[in-house]
């Protein structure tokens, strides 16, 4: 974590880490001007293109129409409460929703300039829910609509149905470009920017040119039409306030703009609220149907909790927590630049200050849930042991990890969120595992789990193909029925095979599928060479002493009647069968692949299969190629495919997810050393690592620096990446814990750092 705090205020907010460090950059000279931004002249080339830039990228993040102004105001949203009847009511009707403290604002100003038609209400609910708007029937000069009630934390989402010619206005302050509107539903949309647009001190409004007239008696400065024919620049506008707007936009369009943005509010949110309904300890004042992505509400059970809560809170980092004064208790408010670090560190928390408060006061119970992404049939054995009072399974939210058999996560964006990806089955050719190396995601997988299903298949087309008895069924199911029995001796010379006895058999890659092989092979009478430089002794006391062991690829192919691989997918075996390795292989030898598609050059074996060097091709994955050739037969990725290996797998995995998830410990994974130091309900912290001197050394001097004891501890490696559990000693709590984390991973070195609370939830079976 890079944060060294969390401001969840409603507004000035926080910005983007990556804004505020451009702008510190050009601070003091901007674009070698020799001036401070803030010295600019507005009517300088220099500031007329930051203003032009502004509008620019807020009309790409919006796709705001050609027939739309964009004005830059100052005087907050609240001067809008005055401007917008002052300049759009005519006819002196107007309509408004009341849905919140801002709306009641709104209404109170304009009612002192027009008439005005409250439509609906949720005053009588404290605002806990949205008002039901009916369709209007009246034509009003406008309807204003507040989008997102931030004090009371609920959000029109969806916009109630008006009629056709009604013009809507809405204050767009607290979810503009967090939220994706049309932006040609609205006649006028102001905002304040002070929370997902830049600081305080400018107002952004959108207006439709239709609406802006010229009003020669209203105040210059309150007229649309001022800003509209002066580009905003009538007088001068609070420049750096749009600089740094500028900055906020464009990083909002880098960042994938505002329906990425909404997808992330979404996840946020919905972590948040997750958590909160599922405590005893919070509650949500909010019904949930009306829920605000950006500010979120929430209550303990007393006045005095809260505040302990806040005050509490902001010591660890977590700041500006407290509801608005006319509310009271706590609210997050969870604009754009929120990471969802943030939210994470915010959960953590309240988990500990809820289960503290339960231990002293007897309060409540406290749960916690992983959320895992399923990709693939899962074998329902393995998803039962995912207990629902600790898991959701692909629910909306980011996932926590992710459980997979062969779907491609290539190309997949992995969230942050995910902590491991648990393959159930050998192969991890579909998992990027590069990625989850920078980003500390263990990957696991089950090894052996589908070993036996694989060996019976290979051993079935290893006898099917020496005798030829599915082309012999086939051709006895299309004879005519008369006279069958001499037909059938009459014809089944055709089908003479050869015996597997005695021949030899050739394994590339003795692990849990080679040698279960080898070893049934060398019962039914085969010679087995084996070809595996990386050979592990666990595999060399499993198999047979009979197997011939060589050095060489080809040595094994130009030995073998029939060859069969069984070696992961790599850079080093991709094609390891080709043009050159193929002229290896033995004169009418069978080729046997149900390990992957590309570890054979499909080109190859073709032209091999055509002059006769191969007799036969068996594969678990297709290929154009080979579609239609004589001598290939070929699969639908059978190798796994029965219902114990099913189940074994999912078991698998599902238990190797769960011990990581809830002990930070690490069995069968590829990318990760092997971890196991027993939990012992203590506080334990985890972290990813790179593999280089004094990272431990780094770590108990920061801890010790938070005064934390340590009680148990263990340190290992595999190639490039290490990994270090720290259980703090029986005493210790943790009331910092967010600021820890972000110390831990500001080390050098440092991937990533998890902490596991011992919540009576989260402890392992
Ligand atoms: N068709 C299907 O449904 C299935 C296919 N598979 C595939 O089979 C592969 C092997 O599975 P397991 O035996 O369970 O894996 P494993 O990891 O137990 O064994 C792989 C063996 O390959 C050896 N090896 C690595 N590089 C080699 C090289 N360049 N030359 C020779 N040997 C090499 C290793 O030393 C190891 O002994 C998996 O990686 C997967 O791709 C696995 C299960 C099901
Ligand atoms: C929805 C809404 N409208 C209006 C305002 C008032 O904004 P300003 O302080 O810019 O006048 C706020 C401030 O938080 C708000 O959230
Ligand atoms: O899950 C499956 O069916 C594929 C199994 C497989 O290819 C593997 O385990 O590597």
């Amino acid at each position: 974590m890079t944060h060294p705090i969390y401001n969840f205020s409603a507004g000035p907010a926080v910005m983007p880490q990556a804004v505020l460090k451009e702008a510190h950059a050009h601070f003091l000279n901007y674009q070698q001007s020799g001036m401070s931004v803030m010295e600019l002249s507005h009517r300088s080339a220099l500031f007329e293109q930051i203003l032009a830039d502004a509008e620019a990228s807020l009309r790409r993040l919006m796709a705001i129409p050609d027939n739309y102004k964009v004005l830059f105001v100052q005087g907050g949203a609240s001067l809008q409460f005055s401007m917008v009847p002052l300049n759009l009511a005519h006819t002196n009707r107007v309509a408004y929703i009341d849905s919140g403290s801002w709306s009641q604002k709104a209404i109170a100003e304009a009612k002192k300039h027009v008439e005005v038609t409250v439509l609906a209400s949720s005053a009588d609910v404290n605002y806990s829910e949205l008002p039901q708007v009916n369709i209007v029937e009246d034509t009003y000069d406008y309807v204003h609509i507040t989008t997102n009630n931030t004090i009371e934390g609920t959000a029109f989402l969806e916009l109630p149905r008006m009629n056709d010619k009604t013009i809507l206005v809405a204050d767009m302050s607290s979810n503009i470009l967090s939220s994706t509107y049309n932006v040609t539903d609205f006649g006028l949309i102001y905002a304040g920017a002070q929370k997902n647009i830049g600081p305080a001190g400018v107002t952004i409004v959108i207006v439709r040119d239709d609406l802006i007239q010229t009003q020669p008696l209203l105040p210059t400065m309150l007229s649309y039409d001022t800003y509209a024919t002066a580009n905003s620049m009538y007088n001068t506008p609070p420049t750096f306030a749009i600089y740094m707007a500028k900055l906020v936009l464009e990083w909002l369009e880098a960042e994938g703009g505002v329906a990425l943005m909404e997808e992330r509010n979404r996840a946020k949110a919905e972590r948040l609220y997750r958590f909160i309904d599922e405590s005893d300890f919070y509650t949500s004042p909010v019904a949930p149907t009306s829920r605000s992505l950006t500010n979120i509400p929430f209550l303990t059970a007393s006045p005095t909790l809260d505040k302990q809560f806040t005050q509490e809170a902001a010591a660890a980092g977590l700041v500006n927590l407290e509801g608005h004064r006319s509310v009271g208790g706590m609210r997050a408010s969870l604009y754009n630049a929120m990471p969802l670090a943030g939210v994470d560190a915010l959960i953590d928390f309240m988990s500990v200050f809820a289960k503290k408060k339960s231990i002293d006061g007897g309060v409540a119970r406290m749960t916690h849930t992983y959320n895992i992404k399923t990709y693939n049939e899962i074998a329902p054995q393995g998803l039962g042991l995912l207990s629902p009072t600790k898991y959701r399974l692909n629910d909306q939210t980011p996932s926590d990890a992710i459980l997979l058999r062969s779907y491609n996560l290539q190309e997949e964006i992995l969230p942050d969120s995910v902590l491991a990806i648990a393959r159930a089955g050998a192969g991890v050719n579909n998992i990027p595992l590069e990625r989850c190396d920078d980003a500390g995601i263990v990957v696991m997988n089950t090894p052996g789990a589908n070993a036996n299903a694989v060996k019976e298949l290979v051993l079935a087309n290893l006898l099917t193909i020496a005798r030829p008895m599915i082309d012999g069924a086939n051709w006895v199911e299309q004879l005519p029925n008369e006279d069958i029995a001499t037909r059938v001796e009459a014809g089944k010379k055709r089908f003479v095979g050869t015996e597997i006895y005695g021949k030899t058999l050739g394994i590339v890659g003795l692990g849990h599928i080679g040698r279960l092989i080898a070893n049934d092979a060398i019962a039914l009478g085969m010679k087995v060479v084996i070809y595996d430089p990386y050979v592990s002794v666990e595999a060399a006391w499993q198999v047979s002493r009979e197997v011939e062991r060589v050095d060489e690829l080809k040595q094994l192919l130009a030995m073998s009647d029939y060859v069969t691989l069984h070696v992961p997918l790599l850079d080093s075996t991709a094609e390891m069968i080709n043009a050159d390795s193929i002229k290896a292989i033995k004169p009418g030898a069978v080729l046997l692949n149900f390990a992957r598609g590309e570890l054979v050059q499909t080109t190859a074996v073709v032209a091999a299969l055509k002059n006769g060097q191969l007799a036969h091709y068996v594969a678990d994955f297709a290929d154009e190629h080979l579609f239609g050739q004589a001598g290939v037969r070929i699969l639908p990725h059978l190798g796994a495919s029965t219902i114990e290996a099913e189940e074994n797998c999912a078991i698998m995995a599902a238990k190797e997810l769960s011990h990581f998830l809830e002990t930070g410990n690490i069995r069968n994974s590829v990318n990760f050393p092997r971890v196991e130091l027993p939990y012992r309900e203590t506080i334990r912290i985890a972290i990813a690592h790179q593999n280089v001197p004094n990272m431990v050394g780094q770590f108990t001097t920061k801890l010790a620096e938070h005064q934390l004891n340590i009680g148990d501890m263990i340190n290992r490696s595999r190639g490039k990446i290490a990994y270090t559990l720290i259980d703090l000693d029986k005493t210790s709590t943790l009331t910092h814990c967010n600021q820890l984390i972000s110390d831990l991973s500001s080390i050098a070195g440092s991937i990533r750092v998890r902490v596991i609370q011992p919540v009576k939830s989260l402890q392992p079976n």
